[in-house]
């Protein structure tokens, strides 16, 4: 519901600490010698430098764009806007209404523009930088004059450790105050907060808690991140509140001293699928419900476990709500569609996870690829893994070395491509104290020693460099590693899973790869299918939902998988699980994902990728500072409040122009074709890193171009 307007005024009179906060404020500002009356010139960043502030703080937007947007919902027709900035004030992203951000802009409140208190004085994102907390500046408590007719509420946005990444800010004009402005900026503050937490330890054990239960599963509960070892690894702000403590003292104590119990106890408790909440209590008495999370793959799930729905919740181990029962259609693949088969060697006749098994979800092309792999696992064949980017390459390794008897050693992941050439050999191999400038100086084991025991999954293999390939197939050989600047060579035992989207048959013939070490790595090729080419996107549709929104997963409105069936999805279900992340926050409390739910990026991707769609009278117009939408057909276009038959797509307009962006991958593609995809040789026919362009390559979620 947008913000209702309010009869002009303003917050009510300036409380005793909020005085002195602002007081505090302006005496700063004179200190670093600015004028009240100065003019709020432009001085924006030079184009690539905010190209370069975005790209460093790509992450922050990543998670703060889904967030953005609905908030853009709330306040859509007031007069206002919503600014992104980093932690040094520079405002990378701004939303709002197209005759506000040309107001704002006058008075260079627009990206690229630093809004630190030493550029601009008192106002709300700079204050809330200095201060590290949420701040209102109303009017002319601002100390330049020209901002006077802003009301700005902005809030700090911080990282699990306690760093500061940005700001959130919502300004409009002074006129149009809203005291729930500052509520609603807090808890999008919150929400970005947590899902950079969610992001940064998706494999760890989560403990999400509130002193009263329905609170857990909402944006007040409480998120503790836990090692297996019961250390205290962060926390979001809400479980600081909660406890009372700061990030450092919190790291300081173990789940132990904090709770009295350990992680094996929690595990433990949540063993069964509809388990309550603990109740756990801080040294002080104070009591907590709590729940843990876990993502899948980190631990065999043991003893009793019945069957639950298709999507196996992806490792949560508690959830106080019932779940759906199983589809047929999984439960037809045999076994337990979550993953877990029966294993009499564990846990006394209980059930295991099984990687393998939870890759299931009813494409007969990858059924063939699981029974190949079954048939050959711990038999030391060495896998190569091909397949296009976000087909699930990595997810197939990690649940092969789940299931194989290395389960218990590492899990060791290198990508060959996004490692610059010059530190690949020592970051495989090894170096001795010393070996190189800039090396540290204990030196390092290497990732191949790392692995020992365990599996080593070497990720775009087709981009190492020849003569590293020929140093890997040694290695391989002779089960053995040198370090650089050594002579003692440290014996290994690995099993090797290569993946890679390239066609290493061509490479071989443009002698870009060494057929020896394709033959080392290829003891069975096994080819994930691309998700257009899969037959259960609905399945895998389901479970990454059930995973982003645990406790009331929504579904795809017809419309929506309509469009997505059709779609060609070159980003395959890394893709998809981006689009969903984004859907199942904006969805959040309605029981479809529509349209409306998807952002304006995507459905013009897939307007593009369908072919021409029937323009329609279009959407809201969308902020400034997003990318103008291309038209979208009718279903569309309005709120879908229920689902309705699939729409069929009419062909009447010719594909939508390129974009920047899309220009630019073409470039990349092009310039990597003509160099025979050796992308160290690409990077320095366009000047830009190997990292660079591996990042382009893959899917990116809509964000900065
Ligand atoms: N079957 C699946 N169910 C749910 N999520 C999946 C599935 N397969 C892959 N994913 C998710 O898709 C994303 C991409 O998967 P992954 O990294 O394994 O792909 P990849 O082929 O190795 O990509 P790249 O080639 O770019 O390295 C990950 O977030 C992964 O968790």
């Amino acid at each position: 519901m947008p913000i209702e307007t309010e009869a002009p005024g303003g917050p009510a009179p300036l409380a005793p600490p909020r005085q002195a906060f602002i007081e505090r404020s302006h005496q700063r500002s004179e200190a670093l010698g600015l004028k009240r009356h100065e003019k709020c010139g432009l001085d924006p960043l030079i184009r690539s430098d905010l190209n370069l502030a975005r790209e460093r703080n790509h992450r922050l937007y990543t998670h703060a764009a889904p967030v953005m947007q609905l908030l853009y919902e709330q306040i859509v027709n007031t007069e206002s806007m919503i600014v992104l900035t980093d932690a040094q004030g520079t405002i990378l992203h701004a939303v709002g209404d197209d005759s506000f951000l040309a107001r704002a802009h006058r008075v260079a409140l627009a990206p690229g523009e630093n809004w630190a208190e030493h550029a601009k004085g008192t106002n709300a994102i700079g204050t809330a930088l200095f201060e590290e907390a949420p701040t209102l500046v109303h009017g002319g408590e601002h100390f330049m004059h020209a901002n006077s007719f802003l009301t700005c509420s902005a809030a700090p946005i911080f990282d699990p450790r306690g760093n500061m990444l940005g700001v959130l800010d919502v300004t409009g004009d002074h006129r149009g105050y809203h005291q729930h402005t500052m509520g609603l900026v807090r808890m999008s503050a919150r929400m970005i907060e947590n899902h950079w937490l969610s992001d940064d330890y998706n494999n760890r054990l989560r403990l999400h808690f509130h002193s009263r239960p329905e609170f857990i599963g909402t944006l007040l509960e409480g998120i503790l991140v836990v090692s297996p070892e019961g250390r205290l690894l962060g926390a979001n702000r809400a479980a600081l509140d909660q406890l009372g403590m700061s990030g450092a003292e919190l790291r300081s104590r173990s789940l132990s001293s904090l709770f009295g119990t350990t992680p094996a106890a929690v595990y433990d408790h949540f063993r069964m699928p509809l388990s309550p909440p603990m109740q756990l209590c801080l040294p002080t008495g104070q009591s907590f419900f709590v729940s843990a999370r876990f993502d899948w793959p980190s631990r065999p799930v043991v003893a009793g476990l019945r069957g639950r729905d298709d999507l196996g919740d992806v490792g949560d181990v508690a959830d106080a709500t019932p779940t759906r029962a199983a589809p047929m259609q999984e439960a037809a693949w045999g076994g337990d569609p979550a993953g877990r088969v029966a294993d009499d060697a564990e846990a006394g006749g209980g059930l295991r996870f099984s990687g393998l098994q939870y890759l299931r979800t009813g494409d007969p092309q990858l059924e063939t690829v699981i029974q190949k792999v079954r048939r050959v696992l711990d038999r030391g064949i060495p896998l190569l893994i091909l397949g296009e980017t976000g087909t699930g390459k990595e997810l197939l390794a990690r649940a092969v070395h789940h299931d194989s008897n290395r389960s218990r050693q590492p899990f060791v992941a290198v990508n060959c491509a996004s490692i610059p050439e010059s530190l690949i050999e020592a970051e495989l191999f090894g170096y001795e104290e010393g070996a190189f400038t800039g090396a540290r100086r204990k030196g390092a084991p290497g990732r191949l020693v790392q692995a020992n025991g365990g599996t080593l999954f070497l990720d775009e293999i087709g981009d190492m460099p020849l003569p590293l390939q020929a140093r890997l197939l040694r290695a391989l050989q002779e089960r053995s590693v040198t370090p650089l600047g050594s002579t003692k060579s440290i014996a290994v035992d690995i099993a090797v899973i290569g993946a890679t989207h390239r066609n290493l048959r061509d490479m071989i013939a443009a002698q870009s790869f060494r057929e020896d070490l394709y033959y080392r790595l290829n003891g069975l090729a096994l080819r994930l299918p691309a998700l257009r080419e899969r037959t259960d996107l609905e399945a895998i549709v389901r479970r990454i939902l059930q995973a982003e929104r645990p406790q009331d997963p929504p579904e795809l409105s017809p419309q929506v998988l309509a469009m997505f069936r059709r779609y060609s999805w070159p980003g395959n279900i890394r893709q998809l699980a981006n689009v969903l992340r984004t859907a199942a926050v904006m969805s959040a409390g309605e029981r479809f994902v529509t349209a409306a739910h998807l952002s304006d990026d995507f459905l013009e991707d897939i307007q593009r990728s369908i072919g021409g769609l029937t323009p329609a009278p279009g959407p809201a117009p969308l902020p400034a500072a997003f990318p103008a939408p291309a038209p979208l057909p009718p279903a569309w276009s309005a709120p879908e409040v229920a689902p309705a038959p699939p729409v069929a797509f009419a062909v009447a307009e010719p594909a939508a122009a390129r974009t920047l962006g899309q220009a630019e991958i073409d470039m990349i593609r092009a310039t990597l074709d003509a160099v025979g995809g050796n992308i160290s040789l690409a990077s320095k026919q366009l000047g830009i890193s190997r990292n660079t362009i591996y990042r382009k390559l893959r899917w990116n979620p809509p964000g900065d171009a």
